[in-house]
């Protein structure tokens, strides 16, 4: 039995926030013990509150300090949010955050009064489950407040803490924006294909099952990257030629996907403070 904070608060549930709720809905979170505050709630949250019957937005008044507050608002909006948000982490609370950028010191000065705090980066598949998520805590967290932490970053997937807090904006550039490099690929592909000739829709169904279809090989084997490339590479064939491309020293993608990662970190680097 996983062990589960026994009272959780969701302040924003956007996209990501949303995927992590609906990971833990699968995983076993009881409902009754989640109240979500998200002033601009979508449809299918909406639907999922009527389905599951967690509280959503909750009057204000009734709100009490839970045992996890979990962030799930944007980096920018913390500032503002947190003077409301900050009587909802008390003593005994966890805050588990997954703002792109915010130090555990930017987090401990918004929340004086909580227990403790862990920063996290997961990513969007955690709705299915199927997340990566990379935790740091800081010395507020005892043991089972990180079990409680794990519990919960478990049920959206894999889960792997660091000790250096300096290492998060690496993690957000590959693995918290990662799944957009991926599915930029797939539009890429897509693109590339239509120009090769091929009608938009098919050329869109090819990129995406190759996509997928590549995804569930890796997850199925344990050979490396780099070996599954070569299993799809004939000497002197057509994926050669292409990777001659690819590869390339300077312009190909493994310099293009340095400087994107490393944009991505600079930019994380920026959003503290
Ligand atoms: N989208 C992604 O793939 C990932 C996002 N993140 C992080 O997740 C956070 C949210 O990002 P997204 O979900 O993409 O953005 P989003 O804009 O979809 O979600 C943010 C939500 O917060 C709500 N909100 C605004 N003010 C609020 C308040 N005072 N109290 C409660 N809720 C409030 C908004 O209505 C919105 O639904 C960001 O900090 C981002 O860095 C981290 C990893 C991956
Ligand atoms: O784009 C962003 O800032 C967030 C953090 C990682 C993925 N999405």
């Amino acid at each position: 039995m996983e062990q589960f904070p026994a009272s959780l608060i969701l302040a924003g549930a956007g996209r990501m926030g949303g995927a992590m709720l609906e990971g833990w809905l699968e995983g076993g979170l009881a409902p009754a013990s989640i109240q979500v505050i998200e002033p601009h709630p979508s449809e299918a949250l909406t639907t999922l509150a009527q389905r599951t019957g967690f509280q959503l937005n909750p009057p204000v008044a009734s709100l009490r300090p839970a045992r996890a507050l979990v962030l799930g608002i944007k980096p920018q909006m913390l500032a503002e949010a947190a003077p409301a948000l900050a009587p909802l982490a008390g003593p005994e609370s966890l805050v588990l955050s997954i703002l792109a950028g915010k130090t555990l010191a930017n987090l401990a000065a918004a929340f004086p009064q909580a227990g403790g705090i862990v920063r996290v980066m997961p990513n969007l598949p955690a709705s299915i489950r199927r997340g990566v998520s990379v935790a740091v805590a800081n010395a507020g967290i005892d043991a089972p407040r990180r079990a409680e932490a794990d519990a919960l970053l478990r049920a959206a997937g894999d889960v792997e803490w660091v000790a250096d807090e300096s290492l998060i904006d690496a993690v957000t550039a590959v693995s918290g924006s990662g799944p957009a490099y991926v599915f930029h690929l797939a539009e890429a592909m897509a693109q590339a294909g239509v120009a090769a000739g091929l009608p938009r829709d098919l050329a869109e169904r090819l990129a995406r099952k190759t996509v997928i279809g590549s995804g569930d090989l890796m997850r199925a084997s344990d050979a490396s990257a780099s070996a599954l490339r070569e299993a799809v590479t004939s000497p002197g064939g057509t994926t050669f030629a292409a990777l001659q491309v690819l590869m390339r020293d300077g312009d190909g993608m493994p310099a293009l996907l340095t400087e994107a990662i490393a944009a991505a970190a600079n930019r994380s680097r920026e959003l503290s403070g």
